[in-house]
């Protein structure tokens, strides 16, 4: 296994008892993985496993490296500022009871300036919106050393346009940082846009983990969600669109 690499083998996850039958994956440095899944099938639990804050059911989980996360919501008790949320990623840089030095605080502005949200460093984190609460967990999860990231629902609180912000840095991260990503989204068009890899959970304990091209299909949407869905191929682009075909009555 290579530095950066994170393997799933014959894992069996949950609380009492597990979620799915045995999973096997393996996200290497530069893909990025979409993990997608209807609602309480177990996505947050399964990056839970992967940092280790879960005890695997069965099989293993290994990785090198280091692996990070930007959790779904974050809680801060004390009113931190934008900027020091930042620099908490870098406690692996600043030895113990040192001062940060100029290289952390640049890397915090760097990324902050990524995100598009460098206004906002010295605003306190509390009194922020859920969406740009988001977006500074996501700048501190980039001055971090892990090499993998696993982010759950990145862009669950965000609009269009940062959607598309986050959607472009986890690209770059994978290709030109060489880390591995692993993200949860309830998206699937998310997963055509970037993800070398998904992981689709299914119904019944079952899942299926592939190339995105040949994951996220009609017929593999339609046993994830029931829904029909078509794929459509957009002229002069490089993703295809996935959106289902379900009429409101009205
Ligand atoms: N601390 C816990 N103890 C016991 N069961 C839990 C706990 N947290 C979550 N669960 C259960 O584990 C299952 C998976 O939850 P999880 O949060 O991983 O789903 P998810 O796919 O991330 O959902 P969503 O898309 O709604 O965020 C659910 O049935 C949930 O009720």
């Amino acid at each position: 296994m290579k530095h950066g690499d994170l393997r799933v083998q014959q894992l069996l996850y949950g609380y009492d008892s597990p979620l799915f039958e045995a999973m096997s994956f393996h996200c290497q440095r530069g893909e990025i993985w979409a993990v997608l899944g209807r609602n309480g099938l177990g996505k947050s639990t399964l990056l839970d496993t992967l940092t280790g804050f879960l005890k695997p059911l069965g099989g293993k989980v290994e990785q090198q490296g280091g692996v990070g996360i930007v959790a779904q919501h974050s809680h801060l008790p004390f009113p931190y500022s934008v900027s020091d949320v930042v620099l908490m990623g870098r406690a692996q840089y600043v030895k113990l009871f040192a001062q940060p030095g100029r290289k952390d605080k640049q890397a915090v502005i760097e990324a902050l300036e990524q995100l598009n949200i460098a206004h906002l460093a010295a605003s306190t984190f509390s009194s922020l919106s859920g969406g740009q609460q988001q977006l500074v967990m996501i700048a501190r999860a980039l001055v971090t050393a892990s090499q993998t990231l696993l982010l759950d629902e990145p862009c669950s609180a965000l609009d269009l346009a940062n959607q598309q912000v986050v959607l472009q840095l986890i690209s770059d991260l994978a290709h030109r940082q060489q880390r591995g990503i692993i993200f949860t989204t309830h998206d699937p068009v998310h997963a055509l846009q970037v993800a070398t890899h998904t992981l689709l959970l299914l119904p019944a304990g079952k899942w299926l983990a592939g190339p995105t091209d040949a994951i996220v299909t009609e017929e593999n949407m339609h046993q994830a969600y029931g829904l029909v869905l078509r794929k459509i191929h957009i002229e002069n682009n490089a993703t295809p669109f996935i959106a289902p075909l379900f009429k409101i009555e009205k």
